[in-house]
């Protein structure tokens, strides 16, 4: 058998969602820069979930759907106040909270494109609510009720602070989750991908998913970047910190990628973004201790940065807690995740590779009175 660690360039499906070819990034064939600059996210789930841009009327239809759907059930709110508040991590709770979600949708278990379609906007409607109230339940704050009248980036945003934000924080917000939305086979995709290739429901694929996202190389790495930036604190420390980092082989968070070998083209935008946004709140130093460790990684190690890397100092000036950065992806890629789930379904088939066993040869079985102490 021939071993392919970690999947390193294995083809493992077809799909019509999104393509990184020659380091570009396409959602159904729409260059991720000209969606960054003109596409509501709104648009962009539309596009996953149909493969091509909405009309303004089916768009309308979509965002009225999604309005309708924003809040959460009553007992998945009050089982927040039932966690041991303080120790949990926002993504284990929003992972429990999808499962939780299941419970609640009577057709959890339907198959069928319609009642799958109508389950995947019921979830993509509820994300920001789960976050949001997660966020202010643990601060002894109430959840705040969706506002129907405001698109998705402005009401996650509202949801979040009780307050309408300001048009370029909606712009900012939108772009990240333009940003974030899709990217071909990612871990959590195809974590999700293999969930319900059993045939097991949508909820059970998008908690799954939100696990596999939670781990710091892939989107728990926005996180982990800031608390770099916020333990190296100043520019004067960025170059001993980073160089100490390189010279003991450890990873510096928001760097590398297993697919793109040039740059993420992400990048580009959440950088700009990152610029303009800690100029705006007088703390530009988040982003020019990031450019210098920039200068620092891709010079020393070839390795250009990733999504995860300016997002970090993009919601931070957004005033976000920095564990909710994750969630924040959570909520952008469940529309990717969403894609995936309803084009396997599609087209199923199981997903089940082999291992290469390297344990113990063929063994004896030995009763356990004779094996010693
Ligand atoms: C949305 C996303 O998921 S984007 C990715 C988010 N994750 C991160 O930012 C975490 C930091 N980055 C990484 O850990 C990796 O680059 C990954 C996981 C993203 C990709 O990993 P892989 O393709 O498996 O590369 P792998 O981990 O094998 O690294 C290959 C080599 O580059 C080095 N390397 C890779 N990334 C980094 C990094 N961020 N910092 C320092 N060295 C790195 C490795 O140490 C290894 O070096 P070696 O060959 O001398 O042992
Ligand atoms: O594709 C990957 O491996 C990780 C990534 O950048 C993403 O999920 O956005």
């Amino acid at each position: 058998m021939t071993v392919t660690r970690g999947l390193e360039g294995v083809v493992a499906t077809t799909s019509s969602i999104s393509s990184i070819i020659d380091d570009t990034l396409t959602y159904a064939g729409y260059n991720i820069d000209d969606l960054a600059e003109n596409a509501s996210f709104e648009e962009v789930i539309y596009l996953l979930w149909h493969r091509k841009l909405p009309t303004q009327s089916q768009l309308d239809e979509l965002k009225s759907q999604l309005a309708a759907n924003y809040s959460l059930p009553e007992e998945v709110l009050n089982h927040f106040k039932t966690y041991p508040i303080d120790k949990v991590h926002p993504m284990a709770a929003l992972r429990s909270a999808v499962s939780l979600l299941g419970l609640y949708d009577e057709e959890a278990d339907q198959m069928g494109e319609e009642a799958n379609y109508k389950k995947a906007i019921r979830l993509q409607a509820k994300m920001p609510a789960i976050v949001t109230a997660f966020a202010r339940v643990r601060k002894g704050l109430e959840p705040i009720a969706p506002r129907t009248d405001l698109g998705f980036a402005a009401n996650f945003l509202y949801m979040l602070t009780g307050k309408e934000p300001e048009p370029i924080a909606i712009e900012a917000f939108n772009k990240a989750l333009v940003l974030h939305a899709d990217h071909e086979l990612n871990a959590s995709t195809f974590t999700a991908r293999v969930c319900v290739a059993t045939l097991s429901d949508i909820y059970s694929g998008v908690t799954a998913a939100i696990g596999a996202l939670k781990g710091p190389l892939h989107g728990g790495a926005n996180e982990a970047v800031m608390k770099m930036l916020t333990d190296i604190s100043t520019l004067e420390n960025v170059e001993p910190y980073i160089r100490e980092k390189l010279e003991k082989k450890e990873k510096i968070m928001g760097f590398g990628h297993r697919v793109y070998r040039q740059g993420d083209p992400r990048a580009k935008h959440l950088r700009e973004m990152s610029k303009k946004l800690t100029e705006l709140t007088g703390e530009p130093h988040w982003y020019e201790m990031s450019t210098q460790i920039e200068a620092i990684v891709t010079g020393e190690k070839k390795l250009p940065p990733n999504v995860d890397f300016y997002s970090a100092s993009v919601y931070h000036s957004l005033g976000i807690d920095h564990d909710l950065f994750t969630p924040i992806f959570a909520v952008s890629r469940v529309s990717g995740w969403l894609a995936h789930i309803l084009e396997q379904y599609e087209n199923n088939r199981l997903i089940r590779p082999r291992a290469d066993y390297t344990g113990p040869g063929m063994q004896k079985f030995v009763p356990v009175e004779q094996r010693g102490l």
